[in-house]
């Protein structure tokens, strides 16, 4: 497998609007696409252009989101992934498996609405992994 493009790095919060103020504020952004739920995935989601890739802001939805144990021990938030672009999901998680790292389930739906999976911190070097296909053109 070949590194892929960096789709985005994702950021947990305790609160999307607060977020995107500090990012309008402080960092100039000014591309913000519109917030919206991913129920499949436990959080709710706002992304941030820049000029080469996106910052995900990721909020929890409900008790049992994935990201309520990291904001439980960050309270404030903070950098939570990083996103490689891969042109086939399947090969991709079957890459990752014969090199030993654990894939954390099935690939599912992701906010770009490609398939994607995410590979344990622990095996990538502290580091919570995401890979995602890469959308097609002119998709998300
Ligand atoms: C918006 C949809 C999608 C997209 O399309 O872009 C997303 O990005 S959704 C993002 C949220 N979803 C996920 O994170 C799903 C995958 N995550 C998981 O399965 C779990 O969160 C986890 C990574 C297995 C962690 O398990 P959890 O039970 O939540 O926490 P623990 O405290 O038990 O963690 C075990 C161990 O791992 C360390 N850890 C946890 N999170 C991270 C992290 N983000 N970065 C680095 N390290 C992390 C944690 O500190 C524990 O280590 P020790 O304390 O040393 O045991
Ligand atoms: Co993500």
């Amino acid at each position: 497998m070949k590194l892929g493009r960096l789709n985005h790095i994702g950021v947990a919060t305790p609160s999307i609007a607060e977020s995107v103020a500090h990012y309008r504020a402080v960092m100039g952004a000014e591309v913000v696409r519109e917030a919206f739920d991913l129920p499949a995935q436990g959080v709710k989601v706002c992304f941030i252009d820049t000029p080469n890739s996106q910052i995900e802001l990721i909020e929890p939805l409900g008790a049992d989101s994935p990201i309520a144990k990291f904001l439980e021990k960050n309270p404030l938030g903070g950098q939570h992934h990083v996103c490689f672009e891969v042109p086939e999901i399947h090969a991709a998680k079957a890459w990752f498996e014969s090199k030993g790292a654990r894939v954390l389930g099935a690939p599912r739906i992701g906010a770009h609405g490609t398939p994607v999976f995410f590979v344990h911190p622990k095996d990538m070097g502290g580091v919570l992994t995401e890979i995602m296909e890469t959308p097609a053109p002119g998709g998300h």
